[in-house]
């Protein structure tokens, strides 16, 4: 389904991403994660196409997507940021119904199945009650959730979150990664995500891909990712590794 192939971006001859190279199949939940500065949103930028590679290609659904128009790349692929929405004076209502125009032709209305989905949508992410509700007046994790109700009702096949739950609290962290899990088990969506807390990858992620300094290091399962010698090589600290007592997988405590 994505399929980065010797991918690299250099930027006034600083290279941020080099001969990065892997696949995620239709349906798996994949994350990037590395530390600051690694180039996972440049990679995530490369792959949504808001940067041009300077060298290797990303084939979408085995097309490159360089040639998709942005409408085509709309109603397959939804991109949610770290910032997740600006506070725009606008109801959640009308945000989320934003995420069906790449549906619709130019100037059509919508019709009673795009009202319908959304407000399915709505209450699947738990927002019937703040529909009617501004943007501007809700708290960072409920504009979160906003965020990835626009990108459900979109529809697309493959999500790309980068630092979804960065600015949330735990409660809101865990709240936003159920929600997208349910999503994926529901309709077999695709997932990439840039996560910094690696107990939340382990967790989340099927496979992890490692990036430091551009490149790839490692990718694998949780167990072949979360050792503490290879978090000490690229973290430049000493993590102990933990197993979860009901998950099974590895946890780290710093
Ligand atoms: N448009 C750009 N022009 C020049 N340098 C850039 C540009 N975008 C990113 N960089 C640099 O590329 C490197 C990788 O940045 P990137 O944002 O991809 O890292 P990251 O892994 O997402 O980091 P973080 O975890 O801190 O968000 C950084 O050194 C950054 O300063």
């Amino acid at each position: 389904m994505l399929s980065l192939q010797h991918v690299s971006k250099t930027v006034d001859e600083q290279t941020l991403v080099s001969d990065v190279s892997f696949d995620v199949e239709a349906g798996q939940c994949v994350g990037l994660i590395g530390p600051n500065g690694a180039g996972k949103s440049t990679l995530m930028k490369l792959i949504s196409g808001m940067y041009d590679v300077s060298d290797g290609q990303v084939l979408l659904f085995g097309q490159n997507v360089k040639r998709w128009s942005h409408k085509k790349k709309a109603q397959r692929v939804s991109v949610l940021t770290q910032d997740g929405l600006a506070p725009y004076p606008m109801t959640v209502y009308d945000t989320v119904m934003m995420g069906r125009y790449p549906h619709l032709k130019f100037f059509q209305r919508e019709s009673a199945d795009d009202l319908n989905r959304v407000d399915h949508v709505l209450a699947l992410t738990g927002l019937t009650d703040l529909k009617d509700q501004m943007l501007d007046t809700l708290s960072g994790g409920e504009r979160q959730r906003v965020a990835i109700a626009k990108a459900m009702v979109q529809e697309p096949d493959l999500l790309l979150l980068d630092e979804p739950t960065s600015f949330l609290d735990i409660g809101y962290q865990t709240e936003v990664l159920n929600i997208v899990k349910a999503w994926q088990q529901r309709t077999g969506l695709t997932v990439l995500m840039v996560l910094h807390d690696l107990n939340l990858a382990a967790q989340y992620c099927d496979r992890l891909i490692l990036i430091n300094q551009g490149e790839i290091v490692k990718q694998g399962s949780s167990d072949d990712i979360l050792t503490t010698e290879t978090l000490e090589a690229v973290y430049r600290t000493t993590p102990q590794i933990v197993r979860h007592p009901i998950k099974d997988i590895p946890q780290i405590l710093l």
